[in-house]
C-alpha cells in the first residue's frame, strides 16, 4: 500500500471535512427550505426555441411535440435534484457517504502509523555536536510522534463522533423511510416526487379507487377522462393531480434541454399563460376547489385563481395580473370576463387541460349557454392550428404540427344516473345521438371541447350512486308536523354538524326563524344572498363542531365540510340527482354519516319512485321517542305564535318606514287621518299584542331553561349523565342568564334543575341501534295514494252533486209555492 504524502493526507482531510460540511447545509436545506432552491432556480418556460426552428421561429414549448409523450418516469427525476426526503435514496447515499468516510479514516490512522514506523532509528552518539545531534533528532523524534498521537486521537475521536452520527441518521432515515412506507399506496401512479411530498403533507395514506383509476390514464398515457364516483371520493384530485403532473414535467423538460443547449434559464420565459381551466356549477365549489388544488401547488409554485362572481373587478384583475397557470371558475363569471376580452382569459391558445366539475349540473338552465359560449372560445384541439396564433409575450409561433392536444376531463358523481348515459359509460363508447337535451348535452359539450373518441371512461358509481358509507332513513309526517320532528333530530340528536336542506327559500327562511326563536342557533345559506354573507356563513358552520346549517340545493353540490354527521331533507329535491349530492355532504372521503328525509303524504310517491332509482327496496324508518313530542309539539306552538307576531310587527315597520321614506323623498308630509277613537284602538291593539309575544316568549323562556323530555320522565333524580351538547349549552346560557346564584341550591332554584335521560347519540348511532327497514313498494305507494286522491275527488263529486240537488230541490218548491 502506497503511503500517502502529508500534502495529500491535509488534502483528503480537508475533503473529509468539506464532505460533513456539505452533508450538513444538505441537512440544514432540507429542514428550512421546502420551497427547493433548486426548483425556484428552474424555468417555467412555455416558449423556448424549437430544435428545428432554432434562429427566428419559435414553437410554443407547452404542449409542443418536443414534451409530447413527455411523461417523465421516476427514474428520471433525481429526487436529490429536489432535497427531497426519499428514504431510499437518502439511505444509499448515506451508505455510500459512509463507507467513503470510513475508508478515508482507514487511510488516514494507517497512515500516520506507517508514518511513525518508517522513522528511521537514532545513531549512536560522537562527542557533543554527536550529543547534540542526538537530542534534537530526539527532540524530533518526539514531537513527531506527539503529532502522530495528536492526529491518531483525532481520528479516533472523528470516527466516534462521526460513527454515533452515522447511527443517528441511521434511525433517522429508518423512521423517514417507516413514514415515507405509509405512503407506499401512491407509488404505483408514479406521481412527481414534488406531488408526493404534498400528498405526504396531506396525510392521504393512500389513493382513492377514482384517483387510482384516472391518474394513470390522464397522467402518463395523457388520455380525456369521464369520470363518475360517488361523492366524496377524491374526484377533485383525481383530475387535479394529473394537471400538476404534466405541468412539472414540461417544466423539468424544458430546464433539461435548455441545460443540454447551454441556454440561461430565464432567456425565453415569457410570463405564466393559462395551462388549465376548471369550470364548476357554484361560487362555493369553486372556491373549494381552488383551496384543494393550492394546497398542492404551495410545493410547486403553480397558481390557482378563482373567478367567481360576487368578488370585486378589482380584486379579480389583481389576481389575472399575476397570469395563474390554472382557473378555476363559474361559467357566468368566466364568460362575463371573457366577452369582456380580459387578456389572460382569451389567449387559450395554450390550454392544456379543459375540466368540467360537475359537469350534468353544468348542462341544466342557467349555466348551458355561457359555458357552450367558453367552449367556443376553445381552439381546436385536432388537426392544423394554423392561423392561430402566437404567444403575444414572445411573439412566438405556434408550429402547426407540434401542438400537443389539449386534454378534456368531465367528473360528477351523478353521470351515470342517466339510464342512457348509464350504458353508454358501461359500453364505453361515447357516440352521441346528437340530441340538445338531458346527458347528451354534455357529450355535445364534451365532443365541442375537444374530447377524444378514445377518452378513458370511469365509471366506478355502483347501482345506489350514493356513497357506501351513508345510511338512509326517513321520518312519516305531516306536512305541518315537519318543523316539529326537525326540532326533534336537532335537539334529541343535536351532535356533530347538521346541514338541513330545503328547496325554497321560503321554506328556508321559514324554518331558521322558527329554530332560532327555539334557541338553536342556525347559519343560513341561498342563492340570494351576498356572496361576503355565503361565506362567512361557511366559516360559521365550520367552525362550529355541531353547526347546523339551514340551506337550499345552492350547498347541495361539491361542499367538502369535513364533520357533517347528519343530512336531513326537510323537503324532497326535485331530482335524484340533486338528493344524491344533497346526501353526499356526509360520508365523505373514508367517514360515515346518515341522512333523513321528512316525507308527508304528498312526497310519499316521490320519495319511493327516488329510492327505485337508487335501486333501493327498503329503507331505514328513523327511529323516533314519542313520549318527547308533546313537549316539542308545546314549544314549537308556541314559537310559532312568536314567529306569526313578529313576522306583522316587522312587516308593518317596514311598510311604514316606506312610506315615511317615499314620502320624505318627495318632501311631503304624511297626515294621519284616523280618528282618535281608531287611534286610541291602534294603541290599545298593538299594546294587547306587545303584552300578547311577552307572555308567549316568557312561557317559551321558561320552557327553554330546562331540557326536553319525554312526558312520562322523572324529574327527581337530577343527574349528568346523557347530557347533549345542546342541553350542555343551554345549560350555559341559563347560568349566564340568572347568574352564579341560581346554581346555589334552594328550594325555588331546585325546581329550575331538570332531569336529563334523553338520547345524546347522534342520529347515525339511533339508526344503526334501533331503525326499522321499511319496504319500499313503489307500485304499492303510488297506487295508495292514487286510490286516495280517487276517494277525495269522488267525496268531493258526491257533495257537490248533493249540492246541486238540493239547489233543484229549492228552485222547484219556490216555483210551486
Ligand atoms: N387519497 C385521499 N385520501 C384521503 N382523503 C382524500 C384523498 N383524496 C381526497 N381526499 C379528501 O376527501 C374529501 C373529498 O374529496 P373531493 O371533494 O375531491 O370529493 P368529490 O368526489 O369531488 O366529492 P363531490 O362529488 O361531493 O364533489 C376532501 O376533503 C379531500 O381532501
Amino acid at each position: 500500500m502506497s503511503t500517502p504524502s502529508p500534502p495529500q493526507r491535509q488534502q483528503e482531510e480537508k475533503q473529509s471535512v468539506s464532505l460533513s460540511k456539505k452533508k450538513n447545509q444538505k441537512r440544514k436545506r432540507t429542514k428550512h427550505d421546502p420551497e427547493l432552491e433548486r426548483l425556484d432556480s428552474l424555468p417555467w418556460n412555455s416558449s423556448l426555441p424549437n430544435e428545428e426552428e432554432e434562429d427566428d421561429t419559435f414553437s410554443l414549448f407547452i404542449g409542443s411535440g418536443d414534451l409530447d409523450g413527455g411523461f417523465l418516469s421516476l427514474e428520471e427525476i433525481d429526487e436529490s435534484d429536489y432535497g427531497l426526503d426519499v428514504p431510499g435514496a437518502k439511505k444509499k447515499i448515506s451508505n455510500k457517504n459512509s463507507k467513503l468516510k470510513k475508508q478515508k479514516l482507514e487511510e488516514v490512522t494507517e497512515g500516520s502509523r506507517e508514518d511513525a514506523e518508517a522513522e528511521p532509528e537514532p545513531e549512536p552518539a560522537e562527542g557533543m555536536a554527536e550529543e547534540k545531534n542526538v537530542k534534537a533528532k530526539k527532540k524530533k523524534k518526539k514531537s513527531k510522534k506527539k503529532k502522530a498521537k495528536a492526529v491518531q486521537q483525532e481520528d479516533e475521536s472523528a470516527t466516534v463522533i462521526d460513527s454515533k452520527d452515522d447511527e443517528k441518521e441511521q434511525m433517522l432515515y429508518e423512521d423517514e423511510a417507516a413514514a415515507y412506507a405509509e405512503f407506499y399506496a401512491w407509488n404505483e401512479l408514479r406521481l412527481h416526487p414534488l406531488l408526493m411530498k404534498s400528498i405526504s403533507r396531506l396525510g392521504f395514506k393512500e389513493p382513492t379507487p377514482i384517483q387510482r383509476t384516472c391518474i394513470p390514464a390522464a397522467a402518463h398515457q395523457g388520455k380525456d377522462v369521464i369520470g363518475a364516483a360517488e361523492t366524496g371520493s377524491g374526484k377533485t384530485l383525481a383530475f387535479g393531480l394529473p394537471i400538476f403532473q404534466r405541468l412539472l414535467e414540461e417544466r423539468e423538460k424544458a430546464a433539461n434541454m435548455l441545460e443540454e443547449k447551454g441556454e440561461e434559464a430565464g432567456k425565453y420565459a415569457p410570463k405564466g399563460v393559462l395551462r388549465a381551466l376548471i369550470i364548476t356549477p357554484t361560487r362555493e365549489l369553486t372556491l373549494q376547489i381552488t383551496d384543494h388544488l393550492k394546497e398542492f401547488a404551495k410545493d410547486i409554485n403553480v397558481r390557482v385563481v378563482p373567478i367567481v362572481g360576487g368578488i370585486s373587478a378589482e380584486k379579480q384583475e389583481r389576481l389575472l395580473k399575476t397570469r395563474p397557470e390554472v382557473i378555476v371558475g363559474t361559467p357566468g363569471r368566466l364568460w362575463e370576463l371573457m366577452s369582456g376580452g380580459e387578456k389572460h382569459l382569451v389567449e387559450l391558445h395554450s390550454l392544456s387541460f379543459f375540466v368540467l366539475d360537475e359537469a350534468d349540473r353544468m348542462v341544466e338552465a342557467g349555466h348551458f349557454r355561457e359555458l357552450q359560449s367558453i367552449i367556443e372560445m376553445l381552439p381546436m384541439t385536432s388537426g392544423t392550428t394554423e392561423g392561430q396564433s402566437q404567444d403575444t409575450q414572445n411573439c412566438v409561433t405556434v408550429s402547426s404540427l407540434s401542438r400537443k392536444k389539449r386534454q378534456t376531463f368531465v367528473f360528477s358523481a351523478t353521470l351515470a344516473l342517466s339510464a342512457d348515459f348509464r350504458k353508454k359509460l358501461k359500453r364505453g363508447s361515447l357516440k352521441s345521438k346528437q340530441s340538445t337535451d338531458g346527458l347528451n348535452s354534455i357529450e355535445i359539450l364534451s365532443e365541442r371541447a375537444g374530447m377524444k373518441p378514445n377518452a378513458a371512461i370511469v365509471d366506478l358509481t355502483n347501482a345506489s350512486i350514493l356513497a357506501k358509507n351513508l345510511e338512509e332513513s326517513f321520518i312519516e309526517c305531516r306536512e305541518e308536523d315537519k318543523d316539529a320532528y326537525l326540532y326533534y333530530i336537532l335537539s334529541i340528536h343535536g351532535e356533530g354538524r347538521t346541514i338541513v336542506f330545503c328547496t325554497s327559500i321560503a321554506a328556508l327562511r321559514h324554518i331558521s326563524s322558527i329554530l332560532r326563536i327555539l334557541g338553536i342557533n342556525v347559519s343560513t345559506l341561498h342563492a340570494q344572498m351576498q356572496q361576503r354573507a355565503r361565506l362567512k356563513a361557511i366559516d360559521h358552520f365550520r367552525a362550529n363542531e355541531h353547526g347546523i346549517l339551514v340551506a337550499t340545493d345552492v350547498a347541495a353540490r361539491g361542499l367538502d365540510i369535513p364533520g357533517v354527521r347528519t343530512v336531513v331533507h326537510y323537503q324532497l329535491p326535485h331530482s335524484a340527482e340533486v338528493y344524491v349530492h344533497r346526501s353526499g355532504r356526509t360520508a365523505r372521503a373514508s367517514s360515515d354519516g346518515c341522512s333523513i328525509a321528512l316525507i308527508s303524504p304528498n312526497d310519499s310517491a316521490k320519495f319511493a319512485s327516488l329510492c327505485k332509482s337508487f335501486a333501493k327496496e327498503s329503507i331505514k324508518h328513523f327511529p323516533l321517542e314519542s313520549s318527547y313530542m308533546p313537549e316539542v309539539m308545546k314549544r314549537l306552538s308556541l314559537a310559532c305564535q312568536i314567529d306569526k307576531i313578529s313576522r306583522k310587527d316587522s312587516q308593518e315597520r317596514a311598510n311604514k318606514s316606506w312610506l315615511e321614506r317615499s314620502a320624505e323623498s318627495l318632501e311631503l308630509v304624511v297626515e294621519n287621518y284616523d280618528s282618535e277613537e281608531e287611534r286610541v284602538k291602534n294603541f290599545k291593539q298593538k299594546k294587547a299584542s306587545s303584552n300578547h309575544l311577552k307572555k308567549l316568549q316568557q312561557e317559551l323562556n321558561g320552557l327553554l331553561s330546562r331540557p326536553l323530555r319525554p312526558k312520562t320522565f322523572s324529574h327527581r333524580y337530577p343527574t349528568a349523565a346523557g347530557v347533549t351538547h345542546l342541553i350542555q349549552h343551554q345549560f350555559e346560557e341559563l347560568a349566564k342568564q340568572n347568574g352564579d346564584d341560581n346554581l346555589v341550591l334552594g328550594e325555588n332554584k331546585r325546581r329550575k334543575m331538570v332531569v336529563i335521560g334523553q338520547d345524546c347519540v347522534e342520529p347515525l348511532q339511533a339508526l344503526r341501534s334501533a331503525g326499522r327497514e321499511v319496504h319500499m313498494d313503489v307500485k304499492e305507494r303510488v297506487e295508495k295514494r292514487r286510490n286516495a286522491e280517487s276517494l277525495r275527488r269522488k267525496r268531493k263529486e258526491e257533495k257537490k252533486r248533493l249540492r246541486d240537488q238540493r239547489r233543484k230541490q229549492k228552485k222547484q218548491s219556490q216555483g210551486r209555492e
